[in-house]
């Protein structure tokens, strides 16, 4: 049983990743497209690779398709503000014409995300005066988001300043609600505080955005102990999408269907196409989808 507010998506990065163009170059556009179409999935988000919202929306509207949102890097405290508005407002205006619902913002002042340094050790702090600066920006960019009648999701991340629960609970505590709503991913919070529950129950009222990606648990441990950066990491296996790692979606599903909640859930793995392959992992989340949280109570339980 499909819920009807809940949209589902599956995002480009299981096949091309922005961060190493090199992976899944010979994945088109249109044979994403048609993966998504033959796993099942109502859309996807936007990737770096993705042409002008013309050709985009005809290649959408053949396999009627819809994009969730895009990625957007902000360097509000290293650049200043005024300097991010205006690549803000561009990339509001194209997800305004590929008719999308939201505008995925992760400050990367000080990531370790794209470096070559152990991204279990070391991670930005923010000082008290940073953050005021991130949070005031970010209040302004949600604001500029629904101009364009979307709404700005921050999407916390490992090896960045805003990582773990307590960096997320300030980054809450002093944005506007109205402005800055949160995106959940529950493999990032996963490897970074060893759980994915507590961040989903506290925020739940903030959440209007969902990253399910799930990680495989020995190569965590694998990870940690080699001391692997971000990138070294995923091409090493971290991520996968759900049924297939440790986390149980189960509770997940639930508690966002009690509250409510209205909105893309997005299937996000990035692995490296050429060992996992993109429609094969797309056909297992989807399976695991429709037979572990889709199905009703009582079915279940017989
Ligand atoms: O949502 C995401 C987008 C990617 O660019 C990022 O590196 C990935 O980890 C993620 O969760
Ligand atoms: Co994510």
């Amino acid at each position: 049983m499909e819920n009807q507010g809940i949209f589902w998506g599956i995002a480009p990065i299981g096949w091309r990743n922005d961060d190493l163009p090199e992976i899944g170059a010979e994945n088109t556009l249109q044979h994403l497209l048609s993966d998504i179409v033959v796993a099942g999935f109502q859309g996807t988000e936007v990737g770096g690779f993705f042409p002008e919202p013309e050709v985009l929306n005809k290649e959408l509207a053949l396999r009627n398709l819809k994009i969730a949102g895009k990625w957007f890097s902000s360097y509000i405290i290293r650049d200043g503000l005024k300097s991010v508005i205006s690549a803000f407002h561009e990339q509001c205006q194209y997800l305004q014409e590929v008719h999308a619902d939201v505008a995925v913002v992760s400050e990367q002042t000080c990531s370790v995300q794209g470096e070559d340094t152990n991204v279990f050790q070391n991670k930005p702090a923010f000082t008290d005066q940073e953050w005021s600066v991130l949070c005031k920006g970010l209040n302004t960019l949600g604001e500029i988001a629904t101009t364009y009648g979307l709404r700005l999701v921050y999407h916390h991340h490992m090896g960045t300043g805003v990582q773990t629960l307590a960096d997320i609970d300030r980054l809450l505590e002093h944005t506007d609600p109205h402005f800055v709503h949160l995106l959940y991913d529950s493999g990032h919070i996963f490897v970074s505080d060893g759980d994915y529950l507590t961040l989903l129950h506290k925020h739940i009222d903030r959440i209007k955005h969902v990253h399910f990606k799930d990680v495989r648990k020995d190569t965590l441990q694998e990870c940690k102990e080699q001391g692997k950066s971000f990138q070294q990491s995923f091409l090493h296996g971290l991520f996968t999408v759900p049924g297939d790692g440790c986390i149980d979606f189960t509770e997940p599903y639930q508690t966002l269907v009690e509250h409510g909640y209205q909105g893309w859930i997005v299937i996000e793995a990035e692995q490296d196409p050429s060992i996992a392959h993109p429609l094969e992992y797309a056909l297992i989340s989807r399976k695991y989808i429709d037979e572990k949280l889709l199905i009703k109570k009582e079915e279940k339980m017989v």
